[in-house]
């Protein structure tokens, strides 16, 4: 893309952007995630889409809302490959899947279902949602050094909240509570609404792309006592900062 070409939704030209840019979906966790990085600065903000920039070993990093859900996640992952971005990682909360995991556990996240809407747009619902591996392992090292419990495993994407965490109220109840206990008993750690929108976008695009969440207990979103995104966070950048260490033994898909 030309330097000077405004992207339509993200208001970012290319020479805002590095190649490395992380994508929480709400844009209050953007300036946080930032502050771990070195010379944060605010970029811009448009819409549900707010980008800040810092670096890490003097590469671009930044870090950039999605808003909620495929839609706003798919457009946000084509202008930054289109600016030039071509490794990309989900940061982001979620509902666990699994009655063993605790609050506050973070999931490194191998795969997504792709039980959306969103991606059917891109590839047939047979292709497979995957993360980069070079990407994943850098997750999985970071979820390591942060010592938290974490869980490697296929998140659930979908476009309905609601329809995941109240699927009784829901005309389709017996469907939804049907179809989620197969992702349970699949093996899906944790639920949530971008991440099939990040991998397979990202792999027709040709960017290399991972995800990362912490989940949180319904228990703990109702009462608002859900825990500190902090590890998270660091996380997230940590593996940034090792795929930024090793950047020539990693070429992006199809360089
Ligand atoms: O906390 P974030 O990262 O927004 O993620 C989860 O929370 C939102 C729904 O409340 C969805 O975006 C879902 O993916
Ligand atoms: O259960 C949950 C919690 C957070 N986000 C989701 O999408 N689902």
């Amino acid at each position: 893309m030309n330097s000077d070409k405004l992207a339509h939704h993200l208001h970012l030209r290319a020479r805002d952007v590095g190649r490395y840019a992380l994508l929480p979906s709400n844009p209050d966790q953007v300036a946080p995630i930032a502050a771990l990085l070195d010379d944060p600065e605010f970029v811009v903000r448009n819409r549900e889409f707010e980008t800040w920039r810092g670096t890490a070993d003097g590469e671009t990093v930044i870090v950039t809302s999605t808003g909620v859900g495929g839609p706003s996640t798919a457009l946000a992952v084509e202008e930054l490959a289109a600016l030039g971005v071509d490794t990309m990682i989900r940061v982001g909360v979620s509902g666990s899947m699994r009655p063993d995991v605790r609050n506050g556990e973070l999931a490194v996240l191998t795969a997504a279902i792709r039980d959306e809407g969103t991606t059917r747009q891109y590839l047939p619902v047979e292709f497979p949602a995957v993360a980069d591996l070079d990407v994943l392992l850098a997750l999985r090292r970071a979820a390591d050094r942060a010592g938290v419990p974490y869980r490697c495993g296929p998140a659930h994407t979908k476009d309905s909240y609601y329809g995941e965490t109240e699927p009784e109220r829901m005309p389709l109840a017996a469907a939804l509570t049907e179809r989620f206990e197969s992702w349970r008993r699949g093996g899906a750690v944790c639920s949530e609404m971008e991440t099939a929108a990040v991998f397979i976008v990202g792999t027709v695009l040709k960017v290399r792309t991972g995800g990362v969440v912490m989940m949180w207990s319904q228990d703990a979103i109702d009462t608002g006592t859900a825990p500190s995104t902090d590890p998270l966070f660091a996380t997230a950048v940590d593996a940034v900062r090792t795929l930024i260490s090793g950047v020539a033994a990693q070429p992006a898909l199809g360089a």
